[in-house]
């Protein structure tokens, strides 16, 4: 019985590559919207670490049209302190879907940032206002520059703000990305005027006001992954058209959705396969969970790439 393949960090980093890895989400967001039984993935189970503050995540996932079955385990934190551990630490399992062998062992930090970013670019690519000159991403992290990177490659933005919590975050985030950024000193001056916003912080209570917000703006909400934690106010998701990724995720796991009432319009997948329509010219929130099958089409693409290298 041969050993699964490892597969560092580095090698994702890689061999990932988001001109390949968007549109096969974009294909496997439909696929798993029009419900054909195509894509199987249960709700992923998540554990409370409570006395660390930390949580695992388990999300299986097995798609019939890509051909792949993977597991990604992940953990996040919330940190009171600055850390160099990353609050967000991943792995994928790969799988060979016919015999149920382990093929690969595989980092999935970074298949996270970027298939996350990714879906964001998908849902903004329909959802953007037809005029996008500002994006203004909230939060300074790893998804913030995932985001920077595939939204700066995708679009093609007159300016790009940052806003962070912590200077020292910002500060690197700014030396970090390749490309010009603005850094604000409020939410408020990041956001007023933008027509692309992404949160991508760990807050646990809303960041992002409706009244900042200009009418027809996008919004990525990537943060917020519990029932109890928000980043957007009430009365944006209230007054938003408001699309998910998954709407068994949002219900079970978004706080921005449970807590405001706010009525999912569409999945992504539904946008994408034309079922439901992208009211571009509306105010529009995506609330991103984050989905196994994002991680099990990202997984099976970096091991083809290092298969086709033996
Ligand atoms: N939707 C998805 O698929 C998906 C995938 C991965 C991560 N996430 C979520 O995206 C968010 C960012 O993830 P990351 O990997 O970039 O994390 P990170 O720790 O690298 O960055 C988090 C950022 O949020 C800031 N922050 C922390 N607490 C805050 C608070 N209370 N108010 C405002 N800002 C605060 C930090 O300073 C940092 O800039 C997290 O909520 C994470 O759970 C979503
Ligand atoms: O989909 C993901 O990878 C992340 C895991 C952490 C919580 C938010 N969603």
């Amino acid at each position: 019985m041969a050993m699964p393949v490892l597969v560092s960090a580095e090698t994702v980093e890689k061999l990932l590559q988001y001109g390949e890895l968007v549109p096969r989400l974009e294909v496997a967001l439909g696929k798993f919207s029009s419900g054909k039984g195509e894509i199987v993935q249960p709700v992923r189970s998540v554990l409370a670490i409570e006395k660390y503050n930390g949580y695992l995540g388990v999300m299986p996932a097995y798609s019939a049209h890509d051909d792949v079955l993977a597991t990604k385990i992940v953990t996040f934190y919330l940190r009171d302190q600055p850390s160099s551990i990353p609050a967000h630490q991943a792995s994928v399992l790969l799988f060979d879907p016919e015999h149920g062998t382990l093929k690969a062992v595989m980092d999935g930090t970074v298949i996270t940032g970027k298939r996350t970013a990714a879906v964001s670019a998908i849902a903004t690519k329909f959802l953007k206002p037809v005029q996008a000159d500002v994006l203004c991403i909230l939060g300074s992290g790893v998804q913030a520059v995932s985001h920077y990177e595939i939204f700066t490659e995708m679009f093609s933005f007159k300016e790009v703000r940052v806003w962070g919590r912590t200077k020292e975050n910002v500060d690197r985030f700014a030396r970090t990305v390749r490309g010009p950024v603005r850094v604000c000193s409020s939410v408020k001056e990041a956001v007023l005027g933008a027509d692309v916003i992404v949160t991508v912080t760990m807050a646990t209570e809303p960041v992002l006001f409706a009244k900042w917000v200009k009418p027809g703006a996008h919004i990525n909400a990537v943060g917020a992954c519990r029932p109890d934690w928000r980043e957007l106010d009430d009365a944006l998701m209230k007054s938003a058209v408001l699309y998910v990724d998954t709407r068994e995720g949002a219900m079970k796991e978004s706080g921005d959705v449970i807590l405001s009432g706010a009525e999912i319009f569409a999945e992504l997948g539904e946008v994408v396969n034309g079922d439901k329509p992208a009211l571009h010219e509306k105010t529009t929130v995506f609330k991103s969970l984050g989905m196994g099958i994002q991680d099990a089409v990202a997984a099976k693409l970096v091991f083809d790439s290092w298969n086709a290298q033996q």
